[in-house]
């Protein structure tokens, strides 16, 4: 455990190595556990589904006009444009929790950050399939520092060659980084699930080239 690093507790009071890479090879991924208490982590969950401006997503594939049971958000330090399925996004300004929580993930994993794509997955049914966030407007190799609030999910890696696969679960007010060459070679994915009826909010924040 590197010394600067703070030290979290999971939850049976054991110390979480946050230097701990997840992956076995090709990128790092580094789980820091839960950094907020229970209240704190279910106050950030009340404020991000009441104050962000959710809005289905909308994306264009094969020719179709889909439209996403989940609900996504995006913000930033400018109105950055962020297109991906076809569809085109203008960054919305930050909200005073946004910015608490940039600073506080910030301060965590030793980077900064200029925008966040926000996920809102009402229940199980929801989730997210495999893909990498390796668009051409995201500073290539640059840290992502996803936050997680609300229910408890499963969350996948899989190597783009070897199809290995690493799964951990994403607990209330958790964060995981991913960084070096994961979105290269790992896809993620968040499975839907029968076993979840609550919702959760996912932060990823990340770097955009400007
Ligand atoms: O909901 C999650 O944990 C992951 C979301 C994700 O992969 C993304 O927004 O690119
Ligand atoms: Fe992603």
């Amino acid at each position: 455990m590197g010394k600067n690093n703070i030290q979290t507790l999971d939850l049976f009071g054991k110390a979480i190595n946050t230097d701990q890479n997840l992956l076995p090879y090709d990128g790092t991924v580094n789980y820091f556990g839960k950094l907020f208490s229970q209240q704190e982590a279910d106050y950030y969950f009340d404020v991000l589904m009441n104050t962000i401006e959710w809005k289905n997503d909308e994306a264009f594939i094969m020719g179709k006009h889909i439209i996403t049971k989940r609900k996504v958000a995006w913000y930033g330090d400018e109105a950055y444009s962020y297109t991906y399925s076809n569809k085109s996004k203008l960054a919305l300004p930050w909200t005073k929790e946004l910015l608490e929580l940039k600073k506080i993930s910030e301060a965590q994993t030793g980077v900064t950050y200029n925008s966040c794509l926000l996920n809102l997955y009402h229940n199980g049914d929801e989730g997210m399939a495999y893909h990498s966030d390796d668009e051409k407007a995201l500073a290539k190799d640059s840290a992502i520092a996803s936050l997680s609030f609300g229910a408890e999910r499963r969350f996948l890696f899989k190597h783009k060659q070897s199809k290995e696969t690493i799964t951990l679960f994403l607990e209330h007010g958790s964060l995981l980084v991913m960084k070096d060459e994961t979105q290269t070679n790992w896809l993620h994915r968040l499975p839907p699930t029968k076993k979840v009826n609550q919702p959760r909010v996912n932060l990823t924040f990340r770097t955009m080239v400007v």
